[in-house]
């Protein structure tokens, strides 16, 4: 329980800004977007591919990724974060685009259900190291019943080259690929592809974007 008061009391100091939601990395927001945009594209529209219907943003904060990413692309995005200023800031961000974001659900991830097959995507950016592995991984199981048929999970994060390790400032876990990988597997889901975010400096903790899809063989 520690673990999760540390992060919800390191929040209550984060702005309600890009700036805040970027940890002082706003500079990096853009190509963060663009190569999001372009990992999407290859999961959606088309035979076989996630629908452009409803998306569900995880750990959403104010809404960044779903105004720069889901909007342009779905007809309806809802969002769930635990910090509730940053979901009333999310509805001035979004001004404009309101009525395409149907839900700001004020949960923290380790006790949300989605909407049972209600999504075509499902995005968790920067979020997941706030979760246990227990809880992730419970997440993730709860995460395939909210997709719709060829729905995907797309899971971006900061990857540590080797190991697991805890950031106690923020109170969250940066796990190596081979762990993060093998606790998607251990979900249920298999992972169709991932890509290392390219253009962040050398000297920043590596992101990777793992698309992930339920086995068509499960109900
Ligand atoms: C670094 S920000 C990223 C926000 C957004 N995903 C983006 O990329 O702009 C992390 C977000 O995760 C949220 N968060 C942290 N732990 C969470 C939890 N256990 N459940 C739900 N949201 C959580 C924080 O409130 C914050 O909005």
């Amino acid at each position: 329980m520690q673990f999760y008061a540390r992060a919800k009391h390191f929040y209550r100091e984060v702005p309600a800004t890009e700036e805040g939601m970027m940890g002082d990395y706003i500079e990096l927001s853009s190509t963060d977007i663009e190569s999001s945009r372009e990992f999407l594209r290859k999961f959606i529209g088309g035979p076989g591919k996630a629908g452009t219907e409803h998306a569900l943003d995880c750990g959403s904060g104010i809404g960044r990724v779903t105004k720069h990413v889901l909007l342009p692309v779905f007809k309806s995005v809802e969002l769930v974060d635990m910090m509730e200023n940053f979901l009333a800031e999310a509805q001035n961000y979004l001004q404009g685009k309101k009525d395409r974001v149907k839900m700001y659900y004020c949960y923290s991830l380790q006790e949300f259900t989605p909407a049972p097959q209600k999504y075509d995507v499902i995005w968790i950016q920067w979020v997941s190291g706030y979760l246990t592995d227990k809880d992730l991984l419970e997440f993730l199981i709860r995460c395939q019943n909210g997709l719709k048929d060829n729905g995907v999970v797309i899971l971006k994060d900061n990857v540590a080259r080797e190991g697991c390790i805890l950031d106690p400032l923020d109170s969250s876990v940066i796990r190596d690929l081979s762990i993060l990988r093998s606790l998607v597997e251990k979900s249920g889901f298999t992972i169709m592809q991932q890509e290392r975010q390219e253009g962040f400096p050398e000297q920043c903790v590596p992101v990777w974007m793992l698309a992930m899809q339920k086995d068509p063989g499960l109900p």
